[in-house]
């Protein structure tokens, strides 16, 4: 089980300088979607450059011309790139053709898909490396999120891993575990902490 911490609310040096705090528990670092709209990809070149052991994953949420952005995200130096459920099959095949030319991984992320099981099921034949179950910023602000969703997919994807993200805690972070997603997404969970090397440290102990 992987570590990933996103990295949402920062600059360039901000991320740098939070990564470099907490890198030795974290094996992913997520460029997140408001920092790729602040930064552009150069913010995955500039994390890559400065933690070459880390892999790092480009949240772009592709919803079309997925085979161009991932080569885009892919030069930029992105190991992983994120696209869409709910977008259309040809998007996602795209993305994966591309992802596989440059040896990188697909990430698809369910965020706003109605009927999870089926499309999961759908998305498990097309190829991608991870399925996500994702509750955004806007429905954990309604008391929402994905364990339910986690263990659906654990359910019924046969090919793909899984992974799970949304307001993940470090006092949720044990019922997220007992699901066994090979991915673990924390970003405020880390990032919104006082001591961000103490609670990461314990994370990584857990998701061991
Ligand atoms: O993709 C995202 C928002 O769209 C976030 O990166 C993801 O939800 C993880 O952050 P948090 O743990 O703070 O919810």
């Amino acid at each position: 089980m992987k570590l990933q911490l996103a990295l949402d609310l920062v600059n360039i040096p901000e991320g740098i300088e939070l990564v470099e705090e907490v890198k030795e528990f974290v094996d992913i670092v997520e460029i997140g979607t408001p920092v790729v709209i602040n930064e552009g990809l150069r913010a995955v070149k500039a994390m890559k450059d400065a933690f070459p052991e880390l892999e790092v994953l480009a949240d772009l949420k592709v919803m079309d011309a997925g085979g161009y952005e991932v080569l885009k995200a892919s030069e930029a130096g992105a190991d992983y790139i994120t696209v869409l459920g709910v977008s259309e099959d040809e998007t996602i095949r795209g993305a994966v053709e591309e992802a596989k030319r440059h040896q990188k991984k697909i990430l698809v992320d369910m965020i706003g898909v109605k009927d999870l099981e089926t499309r999961a099921k759908e998305v498990d034949t097309l190829g991608v490396d991870y399925i996500c179950v994702h509750t955004g910023y806007d429905l954990q602000a309604v008391g929402q999120n994905s364990f339910e969703d986690l263990k659906t997919i654990k359910r019924v994807v046969k090919t793909a891993k899984t992974a799970v993200a949304g307001g993940i805690k470090l006092e949720t972070l044990p019922e997220v575990v007992a699901a066994e997603p090979d991915i673990v997404i924390v970003g405020g969970g880390i990032t919104g902490q006082t001591d961000k090397r103490l609670v990461a440290g314990k994370m990584k102990e857990l998701i061991q």
